[in-house]
């Protein structure tokens, strides 16, 4: 079996141009390797650079060194130099992110926010409209609310449809960042039974959970990221 993330070498600095172009170095030399059916979660305080070591995985923010390959298919995609192009369809065939705050386009409803991620995945209109009322249902978004665009629901019922944005298409890797952190512990035990079904099916998941008891549930490892701190100059 051959994993489906590989980092190697990977560093990271800031450059605060604001500041007379300072530096501020995040991480260094990280390499890890997360397997099929693994959930590999990132530790480390505040400030370690967990946050940022997921978003240069999925490509909003660019490595300064090192690769970053994701496996499509039989080859593999290197994020930290990949075209444009080639990352749309990586994140639409390949790769789900999940981040704590919903951003969606206004004045769309929840189902539809829901289901237009299982079509842009590759869904029939169908299959996409029947899982997002699942997953709905199941995380305990009320159907009176599935025809309302989501701008005002409650911090836990958007994070709610972002998770059921995130899960609806079966996309091999997915990344995590604190996915439970406004949910209650009835709907925080319906994420980690989500992610353990997803690890069964053979996902590749990197995730940060700051709650404890979560974390425990469904790392298959944690990866210190202090580990990579940046060595001061
Ligand atoms: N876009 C950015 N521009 C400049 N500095 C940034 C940027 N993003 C993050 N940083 C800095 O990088 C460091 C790591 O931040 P990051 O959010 O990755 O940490 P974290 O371990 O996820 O923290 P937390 O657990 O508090 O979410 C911090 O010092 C932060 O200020």
């Amino acid at each position: 079996m051959q994993p489906l993330i590989k980092l190697n070498g990977v560093s990271k600095a800031f450059t605060l141009h604001l500041r007379g172009g300072m530096k501020l170095d995040v991480v260094d030399d990280v390499g890890f390797e997360v397997m099929p059916g693994e959930c590999v979660v990132l530790g480390g305080p505040s400030g370690s650079g967990k946050s940022s070591l997921l978003k240069i995985v999925y490509g909003n923010y660019r490595c300064d060194h090192g690769s970053v390959l994701v496996r499509d298919g039989d080859d593999y995609v290197d994020v930290a130099t990949a075209e444009p192009r080639r990352m749309i369809a990586l994140r639409r065939d390949v790769m789900g992110y999940v981040s704590q705050f919903l951003r969606v386009i206004p004045r769309v409803s929840t189902i539809d926010v829901v289901a237009s991620a299982g079509r842009d995945s590759g869904l029939s209109p169908e299959v996409a409209q029947a899982r997002a009322g699942e997953l709905l249902s199941r995380l305990n978004v009320p159907e009176r609310l599935w025809d309302l665009p989501p701008a005002t629901f409650s911090g836990g019922e958007q994070q709610r449809v972002n998770i059921a944005r995130g899960f609806i298409a079966d996309l091999p890797v997915l990344l995590l960042d604190e996915p439970t952190a406004s949910l209650d512990a009835t709907n925080r035990a319906v994420v980690v039974e989500l992610i353990e079904a997803r690890k069964k099916a053979g996902t590749a998941i990197i995730g940060i959970f700051h709650d404890e008891d979560v974390r425990d549930r469904v790392a298959s490892r944690v990866v210190d990221v202090t580990r990579f701190a940046a060595k001061a100059a």
